[in-house]
Order: structure tokens, then sequence, then C-alpha cells
């Protein structure tokens, strides 16, 4: 059976690679993926797919980081000049970028859910020859978004699993679930999944990323390297006056907004684990001879446990509040994302190991890797599943990239979509070989 499907697999190919640079080309980040959601879910119902979209899936007030109303409307707008299917378009209106395809098989087993993301990053796409999207025509049409991290290939690995086991229905048992997310970066799409109850019902769970330094041809089963986060927008807003004239009658949010970010770079470290604090942007003031009476920053913290996090997170929120008593001006904390550390199941990290090996695909099959972390919200799914006794993963398939994760000549090897299709079928198709540990 496995081999049929990687026989199905390989032919798609050529269908894999036109639908991920269509993807490439009309980049959309988080919450804005309305072309996406739209071709994904026709796509899917075109296959026979049970569809839960929108608000079915999103829990309305768990979404974090959400554009302004005017910034949802114009991109809409713009992704149906752009080729969205208009009728798929008012389940996902507002923001409500979410997508769940069940296949019941009608024969017992397990719920198997897996998770694939959808959004772009705010970044320009280099247009440059050297860069193969632009060469090829495919890089992206959508100024400050670019599929920089793969994601055009999570979700075109998500279609192709769909297609891919809904041929081989025949052989399959349980219920497939398949989670299309919005708003992936900045860790904030996830939890409104979970608080819809998306994954209430899934046995075994299994979220997908291709690259992340990993080589070509290598599978890290269960990567357990997700540093928990906090992400906030600061706002200080103090009194703008004449900087030459009357310095005194100024309360200069610049200056607390400075002072704040050495502050925030000086927290303590944490004995329980590593941490991170970052102050990725900072912007204030109007005018060379005004005082300052505005500043703004986007921050985040991180911690290898959640305890690690809370930790920094607290610290900055003295440090945030310390700034803005110092220099008398008022501040506003807004959170714009998060996300849990998590650990995947032993059990389910064998059973992946064990089908990887069968599929005889991959030069190097590891169960975990060292090293620099980076964020996730499927780990919000994961614990969900793993806290009513489930099982969970997360699976890295290596590839060779042109350029890091979040860089603007990001590009990958698009043959590791196959790799993932193959491998994520095979789960579904041989769970009966799964063995718990109980
Ligand atoms: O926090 C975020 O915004 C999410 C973002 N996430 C990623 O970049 C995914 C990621 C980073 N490192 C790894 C390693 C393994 C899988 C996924 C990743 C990050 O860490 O900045």
């Amino acid at each position: 059976m496995v081999n049929e499907i990687s026989e199905h697999v390989e032919q798609l190919f050529p269908a894999l690679q036109t639908q991920r640079r269509d993807l490439h080309k009309y980049a959309e980040s988080g919450w804005l993926e309305f072309r996406t959601s739209t071709l994904v879910a026709d796509r899917l119902e075109k296959l026979g797919y049970a569809l839960k979209l929108g608000k079915d899936v999103i829990d309305a007030d768990s979404r974090m980081g959400l554009p302004s109303a005017a910034v949802l409307a114009e991109h809409e707008q713009r992704a149906l000049e752009q080729g969205a299917i208009a009728r798929w378009m008012p389940h996902f209106s507002g923001g409500f970028t979410g997508i769940v395809a069940t296949l019941e098989t009608g024969r017992p087993g397990p719920v198997m859910g897996f998770r694939v993301d959808m959004d772009a990053l705010d970044l320009n796409e280099v247009l440059d020859e050297a860069h193969r999207p632009f060469r090829e025509g495919f890089a992206s049409a959508n100024h400050g978004m670019m599929h920089a991290c793969g994601h055009d290939g999570h979700t075109t690995i998500g279609l192709g699993l769909a297609e891919v086991l809904m041929q081989a229905r025949d052989k399959l048992c349980g219920t497939i679930k398949l989670i299309f997310q919005p708003a992936e970066e900045g860790t904030r799409g996830a939890k409104s999944m979970v608080a819809a109850g998306v994954v209430d019902d899934v046995d075994y769970f299994t979220a997908v990323h291709i690259g992340t330094g990993v080589p070509a041809n290598h599978i890290v089963c269960g990567n357990d390297t997700f540093m928990a986060t906090t992400k906030l927008d600061v706002r200080f807003t103090g009194v703008a006056s004449h900087a030459g004239g009357k310095p005194e009658e100024g309360r200069n949010a610049l200056l607390a907004a400075a002072q704040a970010t050495l502050g925030l770079h000086a927290i303590p470290r944490h004995s329980g684990g590593s941490s991170r604090v970052n102050v990725g942007v900072l912007q204030a003031g109007t005018g060379r001879n005004v005082v300052a009476s505005s500043a703004m920053m986007k921050v985040e913290t991180r911690g290898s446990t959640n305890e690690v996090n809370e930790f920094i997170y607290q610290q900055a929120l003295k440090v945030i509040s310390g700034a803005a008593e110092m220099h008398q001006v008022k501040f506003d904390i807004k959170l714009m994302g998060a996300a849990q550390s998590s650990k995947p199941t032993a059990a389910w990290v064998n059973y992946i190991h064990q089908q990887a090996e069968k599929l005889g695909e991959f030069a190097e099959i590891i169960d975990r890797q060292e090293g620099a972390a980076g964020s996730e919200d499927a780990t919000y799914m994961m614990e969900r599943v793993k806290a009513r006794g489930g099982e969970a993963s997360y699976v890295i398939f290596g590839t060779d990239l042109s350029a890091g994760h979040h860089n603007e000549l990001f590009d990958f090897d698009e043959k590791v979509m196959m790799q993932g299709i193959k491998t994520l079928a095979a789960l579904a198709l041989n769970i009966a070989e799964f063995k718990g540990e109980n």
C-alpha cells in the first residue's frame, strides 16, 4: 500500500509544485489568508471532505494580533482581485481564515489530526534574478508579505495529503481531520482554534514543518525545543512641548521607551532554563525640536518552559511600568500573541520513527534535535490533545534552503513536499501498527 501511495505522490509532483508556487506568489500574512483559504476550501470540498470553516473553527475572542477592520477589508478586496473564490469568502470575512476538513471512513478507529499553517511573513521578497522565485515568475506579488518560512509548502502538503488519503479511503479506518491554521507567525492563530474545540476529539495529533536547518533527506520525528513565548505591543503616551523653550512641560515618551528597551534587555536570566527577550521595533517622536509625546515598541519574551517565560514576562511588565513612571508618561500594553512549550509523546514519536524507516526515503531518522529553539503555537494543540490522554508530535522534514527562515531570499527544495505527504499518509494508513505505551 505504501508503495502505491509513493507512486501516487510522485505523479502529483508537478501539480504540487504549481500549487506551492501559486500560494507563494499570492502570499498573505496572518489573519489575511483570504485567497489561500478560499482555494483550500474549494479544493477540499471537490475532493469530498466535510468542511468546517471560519467561525465554526475559530473562536473570535481568542484571536490574538488581529489586524484592524480596515486592513482586513482592504486585503479581502485584494484577495478577490487576485483570484479568491468569492462564494467561499463569507466564511472567512473579518479574519476567520481557518479550515478543518474531515474524512469519516465509517470504520472504527481513532481520530487522527494533521495540522498545517497557511500564513506568510511581513517581509519584502527579493526581486532579483539570483532568487529563484523571481527568476521563475512566482515571487510574491504582495508588497510586505512573503512566504519565507515554508508555509506555502505546508499548505500544499496538507492538500496533497488530502488527495492521497481520499483516494486510499477504502484502506483507512477511524477519522482523518486536516487542520489548516491561520496566523502562526507571531503565534496568534492556534489558540483560537483550540478554543473552538477543533482538537477536542483528536486522539493522535501531528503538526509539520519543513526546513528549520534540518538537512535534506533527514526527518526529526519529535521536535521538542519549542520555547513558550509572549508577544506584546507597548504604547507610551506623554506630553509634547517646546524642546528649547519649555522642556520641563514635556513628558517624554521616547525616553520612556528607550529606558524600557534597555531595562527589558537587562532582565536577569532564570536558573530554570534558557530565556529570550527582544524589542524588535521601537518608534517614537514627531519632530527634532519637539519633546516626543508618543512611542511604541513591539516586544517578545521567550522561555524554555512556561515558568521561565512567565518570569521574564512579569519582569517585563515591571520594567515597562517603571520606565513609564520614571518619565511620567502613560502606557498601554496589548497582548499580540502567545505560545506554550510542549514536548511530544514518546509512543507517537516512536511510531513516526518506525513509519519513516519503513518508507525507506530518509538518510537519517532523528527523534529529537538539540539546539536553538523557535516558538510554535501548534503547542496549544499538542497540549490540548495530551491533556485528554492523546498522542502528539511535531515533525520536521529537512530540506535544502537558499537562505535561512525569515530571510528575503528564502526558498526550499520542493521535493520535500513529497516526503512530507508520503510520511503523513503512512501514519494514517498503517495506524493499526501503532502501539501505545499502555
Ligand atoms: O514566535 C513566533 O513568532 C513563531 C516563529 N516560529 C518559527 O519561526 C518556527 C520555528 C522556529 N524554529 C523552529 C524549529 C523547529 C520548528 C519550527 C521552528 C518564531 O519562533 O519566531
